[in-house]
């Protein structure tokens, strides 16, 4: 399995957000959708090892979250839906500074610039559109070999040309080997992405949309 979770748990205080008893899945490209407080957000900040959790949390069979922290973080990385970046960086800065944490490789950084169509490099980030910094931020979330990219809400601020530009690195990436988790609130409509399966996050856990696709997961009720 590319992900796997078992038991995990996540609560902040006495609410508890996500109880998933065991979910997993292999290569591909993924859809998750949730409301509006599901916990989207909470759930990929989790397998981002953004936040405490029990559980278990495992990469490829072998990369334990808790256990191997470092080999995890380094295959596993998360565009966040509402990124907030210092103002005074750049993403020149931004996109040196996370391909050197993320071992990136040589030349990649160019290659992410302009497959996005990043042209304000040195323009500070207090001085970046919305647009601008959500495109940042996609571009950081590519950067090193990774194994899983998730994109919390990556269609949200771009524009058309944009969202054309994305979908095409994510074919790519997908083509080099990489999993994507990719989520909305919207279920998913885009013909010029082909997904493997979508997932709903309700009532803690996780409900498989198109059980055809993957048979491990229970079905959402209708
Ligand atoms: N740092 C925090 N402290 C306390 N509660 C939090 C915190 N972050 C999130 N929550 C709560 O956890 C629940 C899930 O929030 P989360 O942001 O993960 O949802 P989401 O699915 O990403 O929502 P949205 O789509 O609206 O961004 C909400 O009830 C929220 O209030």
């Amino acid at each position: 399995m590319t992900l796997s979770v078992q038991n995990l748990r996540k609560s902040y205080g006495n609410h508890e957000v996500l109880a998933i008893p065991e979910w997993s899945i292999d290569d591909g490209i993924y859809w998750i959708q949730g409301e509006n407080g599901a916990g989207k957000s909470t759930l990929f900040r989790t397998l981002a090892g953004m936040l405490p959790y029990e559980g278990t949390i495992l990469l490829d069979d072998r990369y334990d979250l808790r256990k191997q922290p470092v080999e995890y973080r380094l295959r596993l990385n998360l565009g966040e839906a509402e990124p907030l970046y210092p103002a005074f960086l750049t993403p020149a800065d931004l996109l040196a500074f996370v391909a050197e944490a993320k071992r990136s490789p040589a030349g990649q950084v160019e290659e992410l610039v302009n497959a996005l169509g990043i042209n304000f490099l040195d323009q500070t980030m207090g001085a970046c559109s919305s647009g601008m910094i959500k495109k940042t931020s996609l571009a950081l979330a590519f950067l090193g070999e990774p194994r899983i990219i998730i994109l919390d809400e990556p269609l949200i601020t771009i524009d058309q040309e944009a969202r054309g530009n994305l979908f095409g690195l994510i074919h790519a990436y997908r083509a080099r080997g990489v999993t994507f988790l990719l989520s909305s609130h919207q279920p998913f409509e885009h013909d010029d992405l082909v997904i493997t399966a979508s997932y709903a996050l309700r009532n803690k856990t996780m409900m498989l949309q198109n059980p055809l696709a993957q048979p491990n997961a229970p079905e959402v009720p209708s």
